[in-house]
């Protein structure tokens, strides 16, 4: 019988084949591993850069906090000799003792008036602007050229840029700030709360640690709203009335923003004063309020929704004309004492106020209405509903009896008459002329920037 083959070399053999075979394959998986880490590394640093340049995403975040757009505008911005020729150029005041302002949100509807009536009397005004996409920016767009026709510059940049607003309190020694930028809009708050939190708060305070540190430490008027009184009762509304109850993020961040001025004023010596703006409506106003949706949608012959209260009440507002705003803007920021501190440090008390900046005189949006067909010269599809929860209040009325103590603020414009110049300046800017009554078009008493 044959004897079995001696295997015991070969299969000594094929054990160190099989190891060897077995280690080269670790050392291969090993290697795909680690280059596979190093992918994943890359795909995942390459994410993390376009997830922070476009997160939020523009369209529903317009008060976004750009980390790579701050350094990119402050870089881009920040450099260039005709750049700082026009932010020098446009922040020197013509007058003797003129201001040199820096107003933020200078592409909005009360920043280009404001910006404009500065000017007019030969302040210097340097504008900040992010414009963004809450509303329309051609409209932003159209309001930064008749600003820049008047030699007011706008910055472009965000509050939340830091290294933008030192570089520019560097360039300029502005004496005052008008903080109007901010994430305007009651009922939006529902659709983009964190908006509301990066513009009104931390935008505010961005603003305010540059304010403070800066040498010298410039006085500061800014917009409050009389959306702060929420769901007080009491009318009409005082500045000594409680303001605790906001019925909206946009009422609490105004109202936060008011608490954060008093710790600015206590701790650093800021001059601060807050304004409460009353639905202010008028020529270049803004797309998202009632009156300016109210008169597109009548000419288009589209229905418009008219809110009552729970108890079938009428809501009413009062509505205040542009002009009186900007008054009262000018009012306050000429009794504004300078601020007491230095470089961040505090010297001595500062002075701090809240004013009501409204007409005095509430209309109900019915009538508002009824205003707008007379002069569009058409009947409204209106469509009446109860109000919705969505942080509307159901009546506002402005007692402005500290405003006129202090800077002489009286308003003078009726809601007919402010409603007849807005008529008249949305169907020239927008180049609708049939139906709207001849005589509305042709009365003169208009701002001469919308002619
Ligand atoms: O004073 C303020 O602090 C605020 O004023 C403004 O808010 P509001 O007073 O709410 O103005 P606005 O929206 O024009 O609605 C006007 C009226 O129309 C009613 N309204 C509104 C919409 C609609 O479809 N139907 C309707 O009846 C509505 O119920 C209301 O009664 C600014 O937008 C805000 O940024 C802030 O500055």
């Amino acid at each position: 019988m044959a004897s079995p083959p001696d295997t015991s070399k070969t299969t000594k053999l094929e054990r160190y084949n099989s190891y060897i075979r077995r280690v080269n394959s670790t050392k291969l998986m090993a290697a795909s591993s680690k280059l596979l880490f190093r992918a994943t590394l890359l795909v995942a640093l390459v994410l993390i850069f376009f997830f922070t340049l476009n997160y939020p995403p523009l369209s529903d975040n317009p008060h976004h906090v750009l980390t790579h757009q701050n350094f990119l505008s402050s870089a881009f911005y920040g450099s260039g000799a005709s750049w700082e020729k026009q932010v020098r150029h446009s922040s020197t005041p013509r007058r003797p003792n003129g201001f040199s302002v820096l107003v933020t949100g200078a592409g909005g509807f009360v920043g280009t008036h404001c910006s404009l009536a500065l000017k007019k009397r030969g302040d210097g005004v340097l504008g900040l602007d992010n414009f963004n996409d809450y509303y329309d920016p051609s409209l932003k767009r159209a309001r930064q050229a008749m600003l820049s026709k008047h030699q007011i510059f706008i910055v472009e940049g965000d509050l939340n840029d830091a290294p933008l607003l030192s570089k520019l309190f560097d360039m300029v020694p502005f004496t005052h700030i008008l903080h109007l930028a901010a994430q305007a809009g009651v009922r939006y708050a529902m659709q983009n709360p964190q908006s509301y939190v990066r513009s009104n708060i931390a935008g505010f305070v961005n603003l305010l640690e540059i304010a403070k540190a800066a040498d010298p430490q410039p006085a500061i008027v800014w917009a409050s709203s009389s959306s702060v009184y929420g769901l007080n009762t009491e009318n009409p509304f005082s500045e000594l009335h409680r303001t605790d109850q906001p019925a909206s993020l946009y009422a609490a961040t105004k109202k936060a923003g008011e608490e954060i001025a008093h710790t600015y004023n206590h701790i650093y010596g800021l001059s601060l004063t807050g304004l409460r703006f009353f639905t202010v409506y008028g020529p270049w106003g803004r797309p998202d309020m009632a009156y300016f949706f109210f008169t597109k949608d009548i000419l288009q012959g589209k229905p418009i929704t008219i809110y009552q209260t729970q108890d079938d009440k009428e809501v009413a507002r009062d509505f205040t004309y542009i002009d009186d705003v900007v008054k009262g803007c000018l009012g306050a920021l000429d009794t504004a004492e300078k601020s007491t501190g230095s470089g961040g440090k505090k010297r001595g008390p500062a002075q701090l106020r809240i004013y009501n900046l409204g007409n005095t005189s509430p209309v109900p949006v019915g009538r508002l209405v009824g205003i707008l067909e007379g002069l569009l010269n058409v009947k409204a599809k209106k469509h009446v509903i109860k109000m919705p929860r969505n942080g509307d209040v159901p009546y506002t009325h402005a007692n402005v009896s500290l405003a006129y103590r202090d800077f002489g603020y009286k308003p003078s414009t009726d809601l007919a008459t402010g409603l007849r110049r807005f008529v008249k300046w949305y169907v020239s800017y927008y180049g609708i002329q049939t139906r709207v009554k001849k005589e509305t078009l042709k009365r003169s008493d208009q701002l001469e920037e919308s002619d």
